[in-house]
């Protein structure tokens, strides 16, 4: 199944007959961290937004089985040689997606039971496929989750029944099911669509489960580019040893982790003014922090490199998440913009304008919210 078209629509329900059962299909975009991440993780703030650039597609079929299809690339297992196997292992670990397709059946169905939401017996075939470039730092690993979880809601047609603000949470726990060290930032981007601020504080995630997530226009943003290259890396792996000094209460990751939150605040006020010298500044802050919290070694030298060829061209510069893909904004317009992509070009990169989602909730998401949240 190849990700279909190019624009935003969400879902296509197709019928084959007046009676017959609806085959549903969901994308769900990747998201650039713009600010504030990883901080996500640690009861901080982002500005994150969902973008048109790349996304994932999941299809839900009716059958008289429960199926989880294997991506024929994503989840191969016929190699041409021993080296083939050796080699994909090596750049891309063991594995694919159905593991997280079925960690999200698996989720879905207990949040449900848990809930007294009924669900019908009928059974169905899931298959999915993504244009997201693998694990570089775009939440290729939750928009396939969140497009699952669509497929879900709709075959069940229990929308109505969960919040939209609750959805991300439970995006979030499927890959934690799975061992992978994520945050709310992604699945919250991919839930709602657009541009966000979210404030994950500790009082609101304990309280309610969630944040407070309010949509800003997409109007504000300058113009952004995405810079990326073919260097996957595992954000579970990367996230896992600042994880654990946090827990084990290191003072240098905690105040670091709150500062990195405190510039999506300033970020956030930056935006509504339209200030986008003091966007560039926080910009680099935040790639400067994560730099000094996690270390060269764990960010890698193909990452590092990304932002310093973008600072080079003069452009603000920071990981659109855990590594893999840079966003970059050259606050002197288009001049700029023409060094940064020769320099990209030059040193290797993949580098494109960032196309920014629209809001993506429905009248029966929006419904569902409590009110305080966007
Ligand atoms: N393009 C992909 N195709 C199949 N599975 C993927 C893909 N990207 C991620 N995954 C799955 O999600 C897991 C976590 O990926 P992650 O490191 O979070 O990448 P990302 O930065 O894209 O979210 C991977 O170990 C793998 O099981
Ligand atoms: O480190 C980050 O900025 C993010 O890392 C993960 O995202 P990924 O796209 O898998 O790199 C994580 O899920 C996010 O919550 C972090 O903010
Ligand atoms: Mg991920």
């Amino acid at each position: 199944m190849e990700p279909n078209g190019s624009s935003p629509s969400l879902t296509k329900i197709e019928r084959n007959g007046s009676s017959a059962p609806a085959i549903i299909e969901h994308k769900a975009f990747a998201r650039i961290g713009l600010l504030g991440n990883p901080s996500d993780v640690y009861y901080g703030r982002t500005i994150s937004l969902n973008i048109e650039n790349f996304w994932a597609s999941v299809r839900l079929e009716p059958s008289s089985d429960l199926l989880i299809r294997p991506h024929p690339t994503h989840d191969l297992v016929k190699f041409a040689s021993l080296d083939h196997l050796v080699n994909r292992l090596k750049n891309e670990g063991y594995y694919g997606g159905v593991r997280l397709l079925m960690a999200t059946c698996k989720v879905f169905t207990n949040y449900c039971k848990e809930q007294g939401i009924h669900l019908h017996n009928n059974n169905f075939s899931l298959s999915y496929d993504t244009n997201i470039p693998r694990q570089t730092g775009l939440s290729g690993s939750s928009a396939i989750v969140c497009a699952t979880f669509s497929c879900l809601l709709d075959f069940y047609k229990v929308r109505d029944n969960i919040a939209v603000e609750i959805r991300p949470q439970l995006i979030l726990n499927a890959e934690k099911e799975l061992g992978i060290v994520a945050g709310l930032q992604d699945r919250v981007a991919q839930v709602y669509g657009g541009l966000l601020y979210m404030d994950f504080n500790k009082e609101s995630m304990e309280k309610y489960g969630h944040g407070n997530y309010t949509q800003l226009d997409t109007g504000l943003l300058p113009p952004l580019h995405l810079i990326y290259a073919e260097n996957p890396s595992d954000s579970g792996k990367v996230h896992s040893a600042v994880r654990q000094r946090w827990l084990d209460g290191d003072t240098f990751i905690i105040s670091s982790m709150e500062e990195v939150a405190s510039l999506a605040l300033q970020g956030k006020r930056a935006l509504l003014e339209k200030d986008y010298a003091k966007l560039a500044t926080l910009m680099n802050q935040n790639f400067d922090l994560r730099r000094q919290m996690f270390g060269d070694a764990s960010l890698g030298a193909l990452n590092i490199e990304m932002v310093e060829v973008a600072r080079r061209a003069g452009a603000a510069a920071k990981f659109t998440g855990s590594g893999g893909a840079v966003v970059a904004f050259c606050p002197e317009g288009q001049s700029q913009v023409e060094v940064l992509n020769n320099a990209c070009k030059k040193a290797g990169f993949a580098i494109e304008p960032v196309r920014v989602v629209p809001s993506l909730l429905n009248e029966i998401d929006i419904r569902t919210q409590s009110s305080g949240n966007a």
